[in-house]
């Protein structure tokens, strides 16, 4: 199917399900000689999927979020997106390619000091060249998609969390994003919100024929909107699948995550020294 829209970004036409962003063969560590976060990984992300990544604590779900945005650079394999190694970009081509990437970090923060309105007029203000009119026009629409043009003149204080949320979601898409990552979008909300957020991710996704890559916990709301899911664990893939076809899975990683237990393959302790050379004693 072609997607035929046209967005602020310089998009060109693209089909759905073609990869918008491949890793290949990535080795990452935060410094040289320290553990090994991420070891010869390979993922790929389709037009028009709505993509999880999900693992334990510290397994290295943002840390990919951040090799894609192009803020960390792997050591070793390729980081593609739309074809084009991010890794080996210089300032000016990954400012072109981030301009194509919306974002939604942990508790999405708005500009405190500014209004609703001007939160999702800010990417507009700073990477286009709109007339007032258009602008305005552009910024309501993405306020009416998430539910929020009545609250244009309200200052970030005045708005519950739920509503922040969405006024972040809304600017993330500002300027059309083919790619959209979000990093724990449901973290804190009120399990209402939380099933509200959830649909809004699906929805936008598909009004904009984008791509949306989510890094979550939260099983339940993952697995209702979501094509296709990753598990993460010990720097790599540990399952992969529909989440029809994990659901059914006896994996035992997909299954400790699935039924919530505290006992399984991912373990509770950060690696590190044991408990005989911390205290002494053989436990
Ligand atoms: N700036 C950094 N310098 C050194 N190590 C880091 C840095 N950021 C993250 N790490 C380490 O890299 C590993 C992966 O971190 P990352 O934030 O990607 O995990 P995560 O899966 O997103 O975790 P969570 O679900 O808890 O947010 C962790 O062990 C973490 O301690």
């Amino acid at each position: 199917m072609k997607n035929t829209q046209s967005d602020l970004t310089g998009a060109k036409n693209y089909s759905l399900g073609e990869t918008i962003v491949s890793i290949k063969n990535v080795d990452f560590s935060y410094a040289p000689g320290e553990r090994q976060v991420l070891t010869d990984l390979n993922m790929e992300f389709r037009r028009g999927q709505v993509v999880a990544v999900m693992g334990g604590s510290g397994c290295g779900k943002t840390t990919i979020l951040k090799l894609i945005g192009g803020q960390l650079r792997a050591q070793a394999g390729q980081v593609l997106f739309e074809g084009r190694d991010i890794g080996k970009m210089n300032n000016g081509q990954l400012m072109t390619a981030r301009r194509r990437m919306g974002m939604l970090f942990q508790f999405g923060a708005l500009f405190t000091d500014l209004t609703v309105f001007e939160n999702v007029a800010f990417p507009l203000r700073e990477h286009t060249n709109l007339s007032e009119e258009l602008l305005r026009s552009l910024v309501l629409m993405k306020l009416h998609a998430v539910g929020l043009r009545g609250a244009r003149d309200l200052m970030p204080s005045q708005i519950s969390g739920g509503m922040a949320r969405r006024v972040a979601l809304a600017r993330a898409i500002a300027l059309d994003p083919p790619l959209i990552m979000y990093d724990e979008p449901f973290a804190g909300l009120d399990p209402i919100s939380l099933g509200i957020t959830a649909r809004l991710i699906r929805d936008l996704n598909n009004a904009l024929g984008a791509t949306s890559l989510l890094v979550t916990h939260d099983v339940e709301e993952t697995f209702e909107i979501a094509d296709y899911v990753y598990f993460i664990a010990n720097g790599g893939i540990a399952a992969e699948g529909t989440p029809e076809d994990l659901s059914q899975s006896q994996d035992p990683f997909v299954r400790q995550f699935l039924d919530a237990s505290p006992d399984g393959p991912v373990p509770f302790h950060y690696p590190g020294f044991s408990l005989e050379e911390d205290f002494g004693v053989k436990v």
